[in-house]
């Protein structure tokens, strides 16, 4: 159901993710009036949350019959007998295939009836996304408050959905999004009016419009959150016990850990991060989930090959083939995340990942030994970043052939960069805007718990 009105973008933006939805492959395919519609959905899915909450049991730790127990006895969250049920078709393998590997209970993010009062706190559109992902509002999202607003005042929180709103107003009445009421914890004058810049919970949301499960600091060393096609990439990749893996761009670590997990945490896993203050991330992370095969570096990964090309070091920068496997889940555009309520960035700026994915993917192939698989991946929509990287990467590497994926649960690749129908089905795009608004679906729970996710792309790929 369509609650808030459709992603807002630069208009140049949108005619640009206009003419990637509608190319003439595409029109040729399925005509005008579907590719239209198709991108409408885009463009209103894109501005709501997926209905489901996915989490990664942590099997390396616990049997998985323990983590759904313990899933299913999470005070405050009522699990419907239907996600029991959708557990084990909702399963993955393990690589020996003996036993279920990891289980995505859905946990339902749940949309209710919230009256909205007249006391009223804008936030940014960033902010208003992250209230809808379960997060509360912390001060520096706050453009707009009622004049004498005092610490515990009951409030109406809205979205700014253009990023019109002036900050320290007290009322505006521009294009927004109701997304919940909350209670302040600070007066305005601690906002606006401080010395320092306010930090802190600005508002405690005690009534979000979606409720979605908060899995932050629940359940640690049991369940991960992270979203489904993040954990298909990490199946995707297929790492085996005793390996070396790299991982290029690591933080925070969610697919670091999976394959460490895959792996029995037996081998080697590199994770190389550009972002210094991203790094301690993944060091939690890795240390919560009791993993000790991952080795952390920060590193800019477009030179992590080494010049000299037997010099052996512990860290990068690395010899050419030197890793069994690697993953590019590269920096992206990030226009598959849901829900997006608004975005400032130029075309200029969407336009700007494709040279940096092409110089990662060119280190990417160097570190690979022949025989070794290389998965690429983009939590974005454009051609550009996913299936016109596959065709350039093709043709600029003829040592590269396409690989089958498993689990293959999204839709295939999409039409518009000149690759074969065959191609074309060995990639994998999470596309919700194909079952955007099918309400009342028959399908079972773990049908559409698979089609309502993020927007996300994979292509695997073997070094002959
Ligand atoms: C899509 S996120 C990775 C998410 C991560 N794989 C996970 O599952 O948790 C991309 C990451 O790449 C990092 N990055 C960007 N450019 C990089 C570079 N040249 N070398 C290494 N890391 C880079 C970004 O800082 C960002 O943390």
């Amino acid at each position: 159901m369509s609650v808030f009105p459709i992603i807002n973008l630069r208009p140049a933006v949108t005619e640009f993710l206009q003419s990637v939805f509608l190319n003439t492959e595409v029109l040729a395919a399925v005509g005008h009036q579907e590719a239209e519609c198709r991108f409408q959905k885009l463009l209103s899915c894109l501005s709501h949350p997926p209905s489901y909450t996915c989490v990664r049991a942590s099997t390396h730790l616990n049997s998985l019959k323990v983590v759904v127990n313990n899933c299913l006895c999470m005070p405050g969250y009522v699990v419907s007998p239907e996600s029991k049920l959708s557990v084990p078709s909702h399963s993955l393998r393990a690589p020996d295939e003996a036993d279920v590997e990891v289980c995505d209970l859905p946990f339902s993010c749940v949309l209710r009836p919230v009256k909205q009062l007249s006391s009223e706190v804008v936030v940014g559109a960033q902010c208003g996304s992250a209230v809808l992902r379960g997060a509360h509002v912390f001060a520096p999202g706050i453009i707009a408050s009622p004049k004498y607003m005092k610490a515990g005042d009951v409030v109406s929180v809205f979205s700014d959905l253009e990023g019109k709103c002036t900050r320290g107003a007290t009322s505006f009445q521009g294009k927004k999004a109701f997304v919940g009421n909350g209670v302040a914890q600070m007066d305005r004058s601690a906002i606006f009016c401080a010395d320092e810049p306010a930090k802190g919970i600005g508002v405690r949301m005690v009534e979000p419009l979606y409720q979605s499960p908060s899995f932050d600091g629940v359940l640690p060393g049991l369940a991960f959150l992270q979203n489904l096609p993040s954990v298909v990439v990490g199946h995707v990749l297929g790492p085996r016990p005793g390996e070396r893996i790299l991982d290029m761009c690591a933080a925070p670590g969610g697919k670091t850990c999976h394959i460490a997990a895959l792996m029995e945490d037996q081998g080697e896993v590199v994770a190389l991060e550009r972002i210094r203050n991203k790094i301690d991330r993944i060091r939690q992370n890795a240390q919560m989930l009791r993993l000790r095969s991952i080795k952390v570096y920060c590193f800019n990964s477009t030179q992590a090959v080494s010049s000299d090309p037997v010099q052996e070091s512990e860290g990068p920068p690395f010899p050419p083939e030197s890793f069994d496997r690697v993953l590019l889940d590269a920096p992206c555009s990030g226009l598959g995340q849901r829900p997006n309520m608004g975005s400032t960035w130029s075309l200029k700026e969407i336009r700007s990942y494709t040279p940096l994915q092409r110089k990662l993917f060119h280190a990417a192939v160097r570190l690979l030994k022949r025989g070794g698989v290389l998965v690429y991946s983009t939590c974005t929509v454009t051609l550009a970043e996913n299936e016109e990287l596959v065709a350039w990467a093709l043709n600029t590497f003829p040592c590269l052939t396409l690989q089958p994926q498993e689990p293959h649960i999204g839709a295939e690749g999409m039409l518009g960069a000149g690759l074969s129908p065959e191609q074309l089905r060995l990639l994998q795009r999470f596309s919700p805007e194909l079952s955007w608004d099918q309400t009342g679906t028959a399908a079972p729970l773990s049908c559409r718990a698979n089609r309502d996710t993020i927007g996300f792309f994979i292509a695997k790929f073997l070094k002959n």
